[in-house]
């Protein structure tokens, strides 16, 4: 059994797209952190948040994360994973950490498109393409503290998937 692999990165990076694809290229299975929450509470993100505030969904969210760390599993986390140190220090014990890294502007890009708002309530306030500029500002260096790898996510996911299987078997060999 090999360890689990966590897919880390701000809102729209593609961490739930590419860890589906990614786990089936590896006959890995597939977590993500918030379908577990929510499956788990039949609550969305953004109900919890409206009732319990983002301090009470972080809580909640660290519960998933262990909750989910499986061998052989491929863990999409929520873009907020690595804002408590206790879960970088954790994902890092437990497994392989790889950050899919892209601009703001391709993230508001994609996030505009599609922004599932049950999924995604408002971090700021402010709208996504600010938004995202700020987030990144203060995430970024966090996502590359937390990471074991950094990946270019503003490719095709199948792209940014035959990227991740090159990474993880050069890992591998070395
Ligand atoms: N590599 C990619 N290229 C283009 N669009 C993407 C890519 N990865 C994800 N998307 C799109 O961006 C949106 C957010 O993707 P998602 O996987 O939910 O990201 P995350 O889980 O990191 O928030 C979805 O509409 C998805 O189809
Ligand atoms: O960036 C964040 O703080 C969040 C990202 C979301 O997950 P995705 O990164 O999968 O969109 C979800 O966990 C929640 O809305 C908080
Ligand atoms: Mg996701």
């Amino acid at each position: 059994m090999s360890l689990p692999i966590y897919l880390i990165g701000a809102r729209g990076c593609g961490k739930t797209t590419v860890g589906m694809a990614l786990s089936q290229a590896l006959g890995y299975a597939f977590s993500d952190t918030d379908h577990f929450l929510q499956q788990s509470t039949q609550r969305t993100v953004a109900d919890i948040v409206a009732t319990e505030g983002w301090d009470g969904f972080r809580q909640r969210e660290t519960q998933s994360l262990m909750a989910v760390t499986a061998s052989s599993t491929v863990i999409a986390t929520g873009g907020g994973m690595v804002l408590a140190e206790g879960n970088c220090d954790f994902m890092r014990e437990h497994g392989t950490v790889i950050y899919l890294n892209a601009e703001a502007k391709v993230l508001a890009a994609r996030l505009e498109a599609y922004p599932e708002q049950e999924q995604r309530p408002t971090l700021t306030g402010r709208p996504i393409a600010d938004e995202m500029v700020e987030v990144l500002s203060q995430r970024d260096r966090l996502y590359h503290q937390a990471a074991h790898h950094v990946i270019n996510a503003m490719q095709t996911p199948e792209q940014v998937v035959r990227q991740l299987l090159q990474t993880l078997s050069l890992a591998r060999a070395s």
